[in-house]
């Protein structure tokens, strides 16, 4: 079978332009994802570069259109690095690319005009792409959560090839005798298969960055079906799912798990009163107080209406009757002021754990559910501990 660099430079520039439109198309779609449109201008300029090549890539062409096409490879390598920065949410630094760019100028035109050597313009071009591809495996070969671990290692994993690919090059040109070229216009045989392997990992690459695309797409619908819209708390069902993992990893270490049911006092009053929006500015002024006297490894949720649930793990019911009772205070003690209405308002708690009712999540929810009401029997703003509560009469833990 023969390979033909020229189709296959036309073939490349056609597929890297479809890429290109497609990842714009993607971009345009994505929302608050960034980087999308980073990947499609690279595309482009790899398109450009495939196709300068194939229109006039000879051996006896000029320096000068060699140099045009490394700056376009080069400059699409760079926004593919800082289409990574901007995936990651980060803030793109331009002095990379620039950088880049400015070595890989500098150098084309130095080994163009003032030392001409086609060998060791290869080799410095072969380091520069190495060191950029390198930078972008780097980027993207990072501890993360799945599925986007897989199209981050997938992408990283193919940059990786690009930067080795480059330095298996660099390798080979200085090794061979001055004046023998591998570069694309060179007669060597070995040329049109190095080319298909790079034209195929660079689509690697883009699939790689389509993949990154529609995993964080995935993740970021996971994680608003999971989230309240009101308060930004997880929902019930985030919280349900994160009751079925921590249930699994209490049975698992033998820990105990805590669950506090939190209920604000007369909201519907507050509601008649003060109007509907006003009440809801109250459910993210409890949602503040709360998530700040919450520890990093417990779950606080809007389990419904007005009502709040936080999981405790490694605590017990005792433990978790100390902290609610904080909480519970914290709130109390909170003026709130709406267009010029001063507010206070206080919250009813109900505790229980896994010691005295099992891991089973409604077996939880509803023994603190059950304290909750008895909390509010006994004139709110106070904390009931069920097992308290079941033991003894009827009597408030704390007030
Ligand atoms: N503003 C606002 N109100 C809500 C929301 N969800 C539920 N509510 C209101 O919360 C009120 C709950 O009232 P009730 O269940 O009677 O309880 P309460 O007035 O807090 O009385 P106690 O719980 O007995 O102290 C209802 O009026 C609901 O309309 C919400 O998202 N925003």
């Amino acid at each position: 079978m023969r390979l033909d660099l020229h189709t296959m430079m036309l073939m490349t520039s056609v597929l890297t332009l479809l890429l290109s439109g497609l990842l714009a198309l993607a971009g345009l779609h994505a929302g608050s994802i960034r980087g999308a449109r980073l990947w499609a201008l690279a595309s482009l300029c790899y398109s450009l570069a495939s196709f300068i090549a194939f229109a006039d890539l000879t051996p006896t062409s000029s320096g000068w259109l060699i140099v045009l096409v490394v700056v376009l490879l080069l400059t699409g390598n760079s926004l593919q690095f800082s289409g990574i920065q901007a995936f990651k949410d980060q803030r793109i630094d331009w002095r990379i690319p620039l950088l880049f760019f400015g070595v890989a100028f500098a150098q084309s035109v130095w080994f163009t005009l003032l030392h001409p050597d086609a060998n060791a313009r290869a080799i410095a071009n072969s380091l520069v792409f190495a060191a950029i591809n390198a930078l972008c495996a780097r980027a993207l070969l990072i501890r993360i959560d799945p599925p986007l671990r897989t199209a981050y290692w997938f992408t990283g994993v193919s940059f990786a090839l690009l930067a080795a690919a480059a330095l298996f090059r660099a390798a080979i040109l200085f090794q061979a005798p001055p004046g023998t070229s591998i570069g694309l216009s060179s007669l060597l045989p070995f040329v049109p298969v190095r080319f298909l392997a790079s034209s195929l990992i660079l689509m690697c690459v883009t699939f790689g960055f389509m993949l990154m695309l529609n995993y964080r797409l995935i993740t970021d619908m996971q994680k608003i079906a999971l989230r309240d819209s009101l308060t930004g708390a997880l929902n019930r069902r985030g919280l349900e799912e994160e009751a079925i993992r921590l249930a699994a990893r209490c049975t698992r270490t033998g820990d105990s798990l805590a669950i506090m049911v939190i209920d604000v006092d007369h909201f519907k009053s507050i509601n008649d009163r003060c109007g509907h929006q006003v009440g809801d500015k109250v459910l993210q002024r409890l949602t503040a107080v709360a998530q700040a006297s919450v520890r990093s490894d417990d779950y606080f949720a809007r389990y419904g209406g007005e009502e709040f649930c936080i999981l405790l793990p490694s605590t017990t019911e005792e433990e978790a009757s100390v902290l609610a009772d904080r909480l519970r205070q914290a709130y109390a003690a909170l003026t709130m002021e709406f267009g010029g209405e001063v507010l206070r308002s206080t919250i009813s708690i109900g505790v229980a754990d896994s010691n005295h009712v099992g891991l089973e999540f409604s077996a939880l929810v509803s023994a603190a559910d059950q304290a909750m009401y008895w909390a509010k029997e006994g004139g709110r703003n106070r904390v009931a501990a069920h097992s308290v509560m079941v033991c003894k009469v009827p009597a408030m833990v704390t007030a």
